[in-house]
């Protein structure tokens, strides 16, 4: 089995393109890309984990502009597919690392105050402990008083060892992984779902933010 990335329909990658500077230009309007930093990424075409094309963001960017060289596609490794002079994101093996062993259709990796506060909060202990709240049901967990553990990953400025540890810290239920200091990956099946997640992520770290700090105040 391959296949190349001519075989994917022009429509197909056209909307994967308008689809992802849609969700940017979102993102960036609730400052989720700070000092050029984030990065965002969607699945085209047939999967197999040995094989697949995505659209990612260029690397260093303004991410708060709409441009022509704003996404390129790069393959399984994360290699430019096509001919261009854009870099794909410093942090596309990450990417790679999270559709290899998911399959999902889009990831979104974003920079937050609060994101960054409690991934330092719980750096040490490796995951962020998050229980009964209402939101935890945005990863599709129905129980009553679900508790959920977000994993938290050393900040290596080696992008290849950071993503030598997903495969060990990866959940299936629940589509979100914190790097130390430094932000969210979080996934879907489709844009929709990716949003959906980092979104409800977003929330449960700013209510544990607050939560820890009124404790503070009884
Ligand atoms: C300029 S700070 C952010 C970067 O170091 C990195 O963490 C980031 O998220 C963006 O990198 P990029 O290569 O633009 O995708
Ligand atoms: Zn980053």
């Amino acid at each position: 089995m391959s296949f190349n990335l001519a075989d994917i329909s022009l429509e197909e990658k056209r909307r994967a393109l308008e689809e992802l500077a849609d969700v940017k230009e979102l993102f960036a309007s609730r400052n989720w890309f700070p000092g050029t930093s984030g990065n965002l990424s969607i699945r085209i075409g047939d999967f197999h984990p040995e094989q697949f094309y995505f659209a990612v963001t260029a690397s260093g960017k303004d991410k708060t502009k709409r441009t022509p060289e704003d996404f390129l596609f790069v393959d399984q490794y994360g290699k430019a597919a096509e001919a261009t002079n854009l870099k794909p994101s410093a942090e596309t093996l990450i990417h790679c690392e999270i559709y290899r062993l998911t399959g999902c259709g889009a990831v979104f990796h974003v920079h937050t105050v609060f994101n960054n506060l409690i991934s330092e909060y719980y750096g040490e202990q490796g995951a962020v402990p998050i229980q009964g709240i209402e939101l935890i049901k945005a990863f599709n967990i129905w129980e009553e008083n679900a508790a959920i553990d977000i994993p938290v990953l050393p900040n290596y400025a080696d992008i290849a060892s950071i993503a030598k540890l997903v495969p060990g810290v990866l959940n299936d239920q629940l589509p979100g992984i914190l790097l130390r200091n430094h932000g969210i990956y979080a996934w879907g099946r489709d844009v929709f779902e990716a949003k959906k997640h980092l979104e409800a992520f977003e929330f449960l770290f700013e209510t544990t933010y607050r939560s820890l700090l009124l404790k503070t105040l009884k």
